[in-house]
This record gives structure tokens, C-alpha cells and sequence, in this order.
């Protein structure tokens, strides 16, 4: 079955996940994606052969519903490309996705460094 993998980015990380989903387009498209409303808006004007399935926008409780599908084990990978420079109205949903993710011990990239690195290990299939 295909991976499952939830994306999301703040604000000042949208244009890093376009380049991201961009660089890796061909591996992407063999997976199911999912994402909160903005970021999965950008991912698909950035690469339009994508499909994304669009949840909420992260204050209105994306993050929420991300956490709700890792909690049943929908998830298989978090990509999370997060703005630790800006304060969030909706910080307390971010902590609680994160959480959860390590609750259920879902492989959780919160950099582009990191995403890089565990896309190098589901490439070559570990
Ligand atoms: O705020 C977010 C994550 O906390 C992201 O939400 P959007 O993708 O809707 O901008």
C-alpha cells in the first residue's frame, strides 16, 4: 500500500516545501499526501501532477486533523517544515500534532535537513 505522507509548512516555510515537494515530485507521486489547506495549495501550484488531500488551514485546525490521523495510524510519515522564529496563535495545536507523532513513533521531520535525510532512507527502502 502507498505511504502515506502528511506535509505542512509555516509561512515563512511554504516556498521551502514548493522547492521540497518539487525536488522529489517523482517519489511524492507514488505516495498518498495529505496536508493543511495552504501548504497543500502551494504543493500543488508548485507541482500540478500532484494529488493532495487538503485539510484544514493549520489555525483552523489542520494541525488537529493531522494528529487525529496519526492517531489512527494513517500516517506513516510527517514532513513539517516549522517557523521557529515567528509566535503562533496556534501553538498549542502545533505542540499537540508534535506530540502525538511521538506518541505513535511516526518518523517526524520538523527541517528540510531531516526531511532530506529520511526521504534517503524510504528511497532506498529501508
Ligand atoms: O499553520 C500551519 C501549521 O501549524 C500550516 O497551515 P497552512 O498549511 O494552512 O498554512
Amino acid at each position: 500500500m502507498a505511504r502515506c505522507v502528511a506535509l505542512i509548512a509555516h509561512d515563512q516555510k511554504k516556498d521551502d516545501m514548493a522547492a521540497f515537494a518539487r525536488d522529489h515530485r517523482a517519489w511524492l507521486a507514488e505516495c498518498e499526501l495529505v496536508a493543511t489547506g495552504t501548504t497543500g495549495r502551494r504543493i500543488e501550484e508548485a507541482c500540478p501532477e500532484l494529488k493532495v488531500r487538503r485539510l484544514k488551514s493549520g489555525p483552523l485546525g489542520g494541525d488537529q486533523q493531522i494528529g487525529a490521523l496519526i492517531a489512527e495510524r494513517a500516517v506513516d510519515l510527517l514532513i513539517f517544515f516549522v517557523d521557529p522564529l515567528t509566535p503562533m496563535p496556534h501553538d498549542v495545536d502545533v505542540k499537540a500534532l508534535m506530540r502525538l507523532a511521538i506518541v505513535y513513533d511516526i518518523p517526524m521531520a520538523l527541517n528540510r535537513a531531516t526531511a532530506e535525510a529520511l526521504l534517503r532512507q524510504e528511497k532506498a527502502g529501508a
